[in-house]
């Protein structure tokens, strides 16, 4: 998908909170060397593989199958392990994840037609930013709800991405936070953020000639949120982070945006990995327990979850 950063004209009609804008382009990558789409892609696909070749059980029943530009080169790497794909369900995040699957011949089953207590044995999915503690910024496609749901329905959520998405902190390159809302309350919403410190939060829009705010797979809106460089846990060492001068820790600004009345998810993964809430007798979690990072220099980076 092309994401460009440029406004509407109509943006200075309104209060600067409540602009509207076009979906902001992914940011240029600040400390990748990988100048071109080839480049990128061939990181894309080598991160791919080996995400599959290390996390695809040979005897798969259930596979979440993500969204994005990515995740094709996942789709492609289980078609070219060989193994029987008859005997697996793949369970979409949206329009594109299950257009992906079909067209791959694979068998898509939907989230809400999986049978109750079914638990996916691994869920392949890719990043808008991933951090040192691996909390991952996603939605920039403009799906996040159903990959939340799907990562925090399986027992491992693995992440696939090229190195520009690697930085320390979340929101050190990648310059806002994902949030699906209600249409009704995105007004109310926007303002809201802007109280927990948000600059310019904007309401994404369509990118074709269809005017307007842009609707997801739910028929949602988005609102993309900027806010400075987010701290970790260790960045705070245990204390509580007041959101001054819109500065949060990843988890406290996730469970504030996701507390306010019409919005449906936050784009930001965090907190248990799948079987960190297994060991505490849940299911599913939404931070990887692995990322796999394709490198400029052709090798694949694997980062995993200590803690
Ligand atoms: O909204 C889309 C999803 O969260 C994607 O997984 C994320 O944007 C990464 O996409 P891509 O693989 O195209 O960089």
């Amino acid at each position: 998908m092309g994401r460009l950063f440029c406004f509407l004209s109509p943006r200075s009609l309104l209060p600067p909170r409540l602009r509207l804008s076009r979906l902001p382009l992914s940011p240029l990558p600040r400390r990748s060397n990988m100048s071109t789409v080839s480049d990128i892609e061939a990181a894309k696909r080598a991160a791919a593989k080996a995400a599959v070749a290390n996390h695809y059980p040979k005897d798969a029943r259930w596979v979440g199958i993500g969204s994005g530009t990515t995740i094709v080169y996942v789709v492609e790497a289980i078609k070219a392990l060989g193994v029987d794909t008859s005997i697996t369900r793949y369970v979409p995040t949206g329009y594109q994840s299950r257009r992906l699957i079909v067209n791959a011949g694979l068998t898509a089953v939907e989230f809400d037609a999986i049978p109750a207590g079914t638990i996916l044995d691994v869920a392949f999915d890719g990043a808008d930013e991933v951090d040192d503690d691996l909390n991952c910024i996603k939605g920039g496609g403009a799906c996040l709800f159903q990959e939340k749901l799907v990562a925090m329905q399986s027992k491992q959520f693995i992440c696939v991405a090229d190195s520009r998405k690697l930085q320390s902190r979340l929101l050190d390159n990648w310059k806002y936070i994902p949030v699906e809302v209600a249409p009704i309350a995105a007004y109310r919403v926007l303002r809201m953020l802007t109280e927990l410190g948000a600059v310019d939060p904007v309401l994404r829009q369509n990118m074709d000639a269809k005017e307007g705010p842009l609707k997801t797979d739910q028929g949602f809106f988005l609102i993309d949120a900027p806010f400075p460089p987010m701290l970790l846990k260790s960045d705070v060492r245990g204390g509580k982070v007041s959101g001054k001068a819109g500065v949060w820790e990843v988890a406290e600004l996730a469970t504030e945006i996701k507390a306010i009345s019409g919005v449906l998810e936050v784009g930001i993964f965090s907190g248990l990995t799948g079987p960190q809430a297994a060991a505490a007798g849940g299911i599913g979690g939404q931070r990887p327990v692995a990322v796999y990072f394709g490198m400029p220099d052709g090798t694949v980076s694997v980062r995993k979850a200590t803690a």
